[in-house]
């Protein structure tokens, strides 16, 4: 599903590149990448979106060797495979949540879909919030709008980088809960990218999740 081998990245002005283990996620499995700020993770999460080329080594991600791809062909490969749920979550106020929902088909030249819009908000027990706007919804609602949003177009892989950033306890475990239960659902996997201890703590203690210590 996930590999990679000699994979490094080198920021443009930095000294030294950051270098990353050889590893290989087998399929029907999830994934934490754990490790202090500043070792990496952000970097490695957005080498596995295609948003950073690779440089260093081989990244295999979904079947596709990532090396293999032009920059038209990564960004039509992205839409088509890789579902993000960002830190900050960036959704548009100048929309609805509905609305929202459309920008990722929107965005790759596609119809929007509102039934499929209509039945993840159902499964994330937000549908009565659609024609609300983002700065009405609490931390929580938002996020899971966020998380619908990344599912729209049915990923194969589901990106969330440190999802628990500015959650309580309560909401930390909630939201590991929903995104663990949108995966199964939807049968893609999971990376989460955290440096909180609640989170690698609930996600170690799962036998469906692989770690990759940074
Ligand atoms: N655009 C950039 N230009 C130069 N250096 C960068 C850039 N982005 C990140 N770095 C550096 O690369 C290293 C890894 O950063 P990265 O953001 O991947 O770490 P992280 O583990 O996600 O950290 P955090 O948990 O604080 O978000 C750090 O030393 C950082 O300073």
């Amino acid at each position: 599903m996930l590999a990679w081998q000699g994979l490094g990245h080198r920021y443009a002005g930095a000294g030294q590149s950051i270098r990353y283990a050889d590893f290989a996620l087998r399929g029907g499995r999830h994934l934490l990448l754990r490790g202090a700020s500043g070792s990496g993770k952000s970097t490695l999460l957005a080498l596995l979106a295609g948003l950073l080329r690779v440089q260093q080594g081989s990244l295999e991600v979904a079947g596709t060797d990532l090396t293999a791809l032009g920059p038209r062909e990564l960004d039509a490969w992205r839409g088509a495979t890789l579902g993000f749920v960002p830190q900050r979550l960036h959704l548009s106020d100048a929309l609805t949540v509905a609305g929202n929902l459309a920008l990722p088909a929107l965005a790759a030249g596609q119809r929007a879909d509102p039934a499929r819009a209509a039945e993840l908000l159902e499964a994330l027990d937000i549908a009565a919030l659609a024609g609300r706007r983002p700065h009405q919804l609490s931390v929580g609602q938002a996020q899971r709008v966020a998380l619908a949003r990344a599912l729209m177009r049915r990923p194969r892989l589901l990106l969330a980088d440190e999802p628990s950033a500015s959650l309580d306890d309560e909401h930390t475990v909630h939201m590991l809960a929903l995104l663990l239960d949108a995966a199964e659902r939807e049968g893609c996997t999971l990376v989460v990218a955290s440096h909180d201890a609640r989170v690698v703590e609930a996600l170690g203690a799962r036998d469906d999740v692989s770690e990759v210590v940074l």
